[in-house]
């Protein structure tokens, strides 16, 4: 049998030798297909190889009857779906480290142009003016570099900041201080990066968290002057909130390598002198779209041999027996993890799940895996699957253990997931009930029942009569129905919890509202 690849985006020629050498693997590279004509011809391909050019939809991906494997030549996968793919039974691998120092060179390229006024004073030239006047810029030496996202790139761009004499400070969920010291930043909240930063740049992936991270709010608390700059992905900053802080003065300039619509010619922001830009070239170099070429079709190589892929973003692979054994808990696992590192907000250092009762006996690597995809998702996004998870965790610095125990506290099966921070530990316990499913049934020392499902709100508060009754009130005049609410405390007007299950997501300001309230130590909503 004859493997056929499609390259629907240009990728480097010597980058895909792999695929080249691979025997009964055919390869066709066709680029500017329109997404009609790829998903016409995508029918008669086994794999698809792509860079962020190509938009690889729903569509095309059904109309794949042979497709296997899709590669993604490079870090995001924003666009492919993911979901369309899974469903479809689709691997998507990508190549997150080829491309890691020219989008960190790109970044220095951006900010020291930026800082020194460079396209504009070239562009000015064009137009036969020797203008010094204008084009006056500042020195890095001494000034403070914000990093938002300290994954690959982001810590690559701290490191050549030092050697420019910047100072820097960081803000990533999983920088600890221990981390942070040995890059030589300091560690701060999105707020305090914000507040004392000269220059800002972001390095996040784009998700539901990061999206518009930088908005109006950030906008209003920065410095003076300050100059940001987005080589990761167009909406982490909000572009009308940059173009209004660019035209007040409060922002000097922004160096932007993506956009949120791409192609963008024609944006606005593109018209303000204080603007510089390039069009998504933070991965154009020749040794990076090599890299990202040969990693890319190694794993398509693989995956057509039988082989395992070394860079999956969405497989999950369990051998048939186990899974039928273990996938009722697959839900379970995740929802416990994603529960715990809502209401976890320090940085985590160490996960331990505990198996007890009838998932003694099993290979429980799988549901570990499962409730770490569930505990990172909330920063990696799409990024995170079970096949990953336990690598990245362990990628940033989170100790993982598992550990089968005899304390069942009476179910016939439980699963505790205990997180352990600079702060303290919490933890989360579920079981799955004959016939009613996944239920969470402790959480910390309280004990608890409730369907880890929908939109949640976890109160921690004072034991106190009228307590419930306020929270109810609040809730009430938001027309936010309660569906279900659990109370837990742990002695008479000490400390208590309410689990609460409501109809419709409660928003920030609410969340404000009813952290006001007396008697509330903290309030956290959840969508499980
Ligand atoms: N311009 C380009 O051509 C180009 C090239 C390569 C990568 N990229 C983009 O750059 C970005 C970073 O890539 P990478 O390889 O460093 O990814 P990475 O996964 O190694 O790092 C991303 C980091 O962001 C952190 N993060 C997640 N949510 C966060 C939040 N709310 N606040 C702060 N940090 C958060 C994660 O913990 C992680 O450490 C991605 O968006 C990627 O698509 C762009
Ligand atoms: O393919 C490109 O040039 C862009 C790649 C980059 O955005 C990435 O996420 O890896």
């Amino acid at each position: 049998m004859t493997y056929r690849v499609l390259i629907s985006d240009p990728l480097s020629e010597d980058g895909i030798y792999p695929l080249r050498e691979a025997e009964k693997i055919e390869v066709d590279m066709i680029t500017d297909l329109t997404a009609a004509q790829l998903q016409e011809k995508i029918v008669d391909y086994d794999a698809l190889l792509v860079r962020s050019q190509t938009k690889v939809t729903r569509e095309i991906i059904a109309n794949g009857k042979r497709l296997k494997i899709i590669g993604r030549a490079g870090v995001g996968v924003d666009n492919i779906d993911l979901d369309a793919a899974t469903a479809h039974g689709v691997i998507v691998v990508n190549a997150p480290d080829g491309n890691t120092n020219s989008a960190a060179e790109h970044t220095m390229a951006m900010l020291m142009a930026l800082a020194r006024k460079i396209p504009q004073a070239y562009h000015a030239l064009l137009q036969k003016k020797w203008d010094r006047k204008s084009h006056v810029g500042v020195e890095l030496k001494g000034k403070t570099l914000g990093v938002i996202g300290m994954g690959r790139i982001g810590r690559e761009v701290a490191l050549r900041a030092k050697g420019q004499r910047m100072k820097v400070m960081a803000y990533d969920p999983f920088l600890t201080d221990d981390k942070a010291e040995q890059l030589g930043v300091s560690r701060g909240t999105v707020e305090e990066v914000v507040q004392v930063a000269d220059f800002i740049t972001v390095h996040t992936p784009l998700l539901k968290e990061t999206k518009h991270l930088i908005n109006t709010e950030a906008f209003t608390k920065m410095k003076d002057g300050v100059q940001l700059i987005n080589c990761a992905r167009g909406g982490i900053i909000d572009e009308e909130a940059l173009y209004e802080a660019i035209v007040s003065g409060k922002v000097a300039g922004a160096a932007l390598d993506v956009f949120e619509e791409e192609p963008a010619t024609d944006h606005k922001l593109l018209e303000l002198p204080q603007v510089i830009a390039t069009p998504h070239l933070g991965a154009s170099t020749v040794e990076a779209q090599e890299n990202v070429a040969i990693d890319v079709s190694h794993d398509v190589v693989r995956l057509l041999t039988g082989d395992l892929v070394k860079n999956p973003v969405n497989m999950p692979s369990v051998p048939k027996d186990l899974m039928n054994k273990i996938e009722p808990y697959f839900y379970l696992a995740e929802k416990l993890g994603l529960f715990l590192t809502n209401v976890t907000d320090d940085v985590i250092e160490e996960i331990t799940i505990y198996y007890a009762g009838e998932l003694y006996e099993v290979e429980v690597a799988p549901l570990t895996r499962n409730t770490i995809k569930g505990m990172l998702k909330r920063h990696f996004g799409d990024h995170i699957n079970d096949v990953n998870a336990a690598y990245l965790a362990e990628q940033r610095g989170i100790v993982i253990n598992e550990q089968k125990t005899s304390t069942t506290r009476g179910f016939t099966n439980l699963i505790t997931v205990e997180v352990k921070t600079k702060s303290g530990s919490k933890t989360v316990a579920g079981t799955l009930l004959n016939g009613l499913g996944a239920r969470v049934v402790r959480v910390n020392n309280y004990s608890v029942d409730f369907k880890p499902q929908g939109n949640v709100l976890f109160i921690h508060h004072k034991d106190q009569p009228g307590a419930i009754g306020k929270v109810g009130s609040v809730l009430a005049e938001q027309a936010i129905n309660i569906a279900t609410m659990q109370v837990g405390r742990a002695d008479v007007g000490g400390d208590a919890i309410m689990l609460l299950r409501v109809d419709k997501a409660v928003n920030e300001a609410d969340v404000a509202v009813l952290t006001a309230l007396p008697d509330i130590y903290g309030v956290t909503a959840m969508n499980l």
